[in-house]
């Protein structure tokens, strides 16, 4: 396949390696200081950038046939306009907050567990996520993606960095140098807690998980997540 990589940093970086070693060309990247670029003789694009630029760059891979795989965080306040845009265009996009085969395992548990302690109500939840010094968004992706089957499956109805309602739980969000990512939740009563967790050891997972995620969306149509490529859940 020909590949763009929108995005050529950390992940744009250990995507490109992963692409060409499952025979792949990278044939566009586009950073910051890109000043223009085409879209031509593009098999499917890849975003892995800035929560400012992931709206553009998907827009752009959508109004030029052009399939778009996302996986750049902080900016869903946009995601329906995406998808909207996706349909209107009879297009191809898969977002996933998190790319890894062992965190999508781990999605899965922390829907069965969240189904069973929705009914305990002796138990509180939380969660920590713990990232790299140059993440630009608190919580994760990741955090948020866990967060929303939680208030799904029990009766908390939100989130908060900092001082939660009573009707809301906390997601600590720590910045510790070259951490690829963790994600913990956490149920606390009395007498005894439960807790899952998922520790990247590398951004590896998360980049393979994204070539895997192209090689699968290129030939279709329509708004995916890595559920569908994965086919769990
Ligand atoms: N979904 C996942 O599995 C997953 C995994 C890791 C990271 N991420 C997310 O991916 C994004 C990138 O992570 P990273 O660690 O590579 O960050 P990074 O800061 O190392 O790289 C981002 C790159 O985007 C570039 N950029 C800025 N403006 C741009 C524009 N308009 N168009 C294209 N590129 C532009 C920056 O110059 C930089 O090189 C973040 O949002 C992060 O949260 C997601
Ligand atoms: O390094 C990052 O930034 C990561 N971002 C994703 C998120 O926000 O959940 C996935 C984990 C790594």
């Amino acid at each position: 396949m020909n590949i763009a990589l929108l995005g050529y940093g950390k992940m744009g970086k250990v995507i490109e390696g992963i692409a060409i070693e499952r025979g792949h060309n990278i044939v566009l990247k586009v950073d910051a200081d890109t000043k223009s670029y085409s879209l031509e003789n593009i098999d499917v694009a890849i975003d892995f950038s800035v929560p400012s630029a992931a709206v553009q760059n998907i827009s752009n891979c959508l109004n030029n046939n052009v399939p778009i795989v996302s996986g750049t965080t902080g900016w869903l306040d946009h995601y329906n306009d995406m998808v909207a845009l996706c349909m209107e265009r009879n297009g191809s996009f898969l977002y996933a907050s998190n790319f890894s085969i062992g965190v999508n395992i781990f999605f899965e548990i922390n829907k069965k567990l969240s189904g069973l302690m929705g009914t305990q109500p002796s138990y509180s939840v939380a969660m920590e996520e713990i990232h790299h010094t140059q993440k630009l968004d608190a919580p994760s992706g990741t955090a948020i993606s866990l967060a929303n089957d939680i208030i799904k499956n029990t009766s908390y109805t939100g989130w908060k960095l900092e001082n939660p309602l009573a009707s809301e739980f906390q997601i600590v969000a720590k910045r510790i140098p070259d951490v690829p990512g963790t994600h913990e939740v956490i149920y606390n009563s009395e007498v005894d807690s439960i807790s899952i967790k998922h520790t990247a050891h590398s951004r590896q997972g998360f980049a393979l998980g994204a070539v895997i995620a192209a090689e699968w969306l290129k030939d279709k149509k329509g708004v995916f997540s890595m559920k569908d490529v994965l086919n769990i859940g």
